[in-house]
């Protein structure tokens, strides 16, 4: 992931704020607005956290002792909150991960954080769904894995085109969940895309 060459400091970015509401028409020295721009930065550091997370490092704690465990393992209903590249407008969403371990598991909360990891950043849902996938192909060389991502973009309900109750869906499927239809449609079936709403 390639990071802009000089480090913005707290104090530009708070005074990029500032300018957003001079553009928009208010006044940033109103007693309402002085915290505003602080308030902003915190909250951005909160949702672009992503960016200083290591999403291949959660995975890399495994356990072997499983019994011979074989089958399908499923997170299903990851809640997540990210950000589209092309407006900066939340995303509001849910993950379902599934993955068909060889010898090692992984702690089931490691893939809720690897969601984190990567909806923290700018993204569109189609990059998000594949970066899932990879990271959890790559660390964990499984015989497969299946992503499928819901979500609402704010960017299409709040302006533009103004569509609600719109939903997009996204899979990226990898090794068995692509290559054998029984695999990925036991992943389908679990996660019952319309029969839990
Ligand atoms: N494929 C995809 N498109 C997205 C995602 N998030 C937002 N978009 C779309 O990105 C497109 C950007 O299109 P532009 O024509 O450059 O931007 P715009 O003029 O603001 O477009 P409108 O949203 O149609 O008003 C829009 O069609 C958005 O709906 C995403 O995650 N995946
Ligand atoms: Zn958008």
């Amino acid at each position: 992931m390639s990071q802009p060459d000089s480090p913005v400091t707290r104090e530009q970015a708070e005074d990029a704020v500032r300018t957003l509401l001079r553009w928009a028409g208010d006044d940033p020295t109103r007693e309402g607005l002085l915290d505003t721009p602080k308030r902003v930065v915190k909250a951005y550091s909160d949702w672009f956290s992503g960016y200083s997370e290591d999403a291949e490092g959660f995975l890399r704690r495994t356990f072997e002792e499983v019994e011979g465990y074989d089958e399908m393992i499923i997170l299903r209903d990851i809640a997540f909150e990210s950000h589209c590249e092309h407006h900066m407008a939340p995303i509001i969403g849910r993950a379902h991960v599934g993955y068909l371990p060889t010898n090692k598991v992984v702690g089931i909360s490691k893939l809720a954080r690897v969601v984190e990891a990567f909806a923290r950043r700018f993204q569109v849902q189609e990059k998000l769904t594949a970066q899932i996938a990879h990271c959890i192909d790559d660390v964990l060389k499984p015989r497969g894995v299946g992503v499928v991502i819901e979500a609402a973009h704010e960017c299409m309900t709040t302006r533009g085109v103004h569509k609600r109750g719109v939903s997009m869906v996204t899979s990226q499927m990898l090794g068995s969940f692509r290559d054998d239809p029984s695999t990925r449609n036991e992943f389908l079936a679990f996660i019952d895309l319309r029969g839990r709403r």
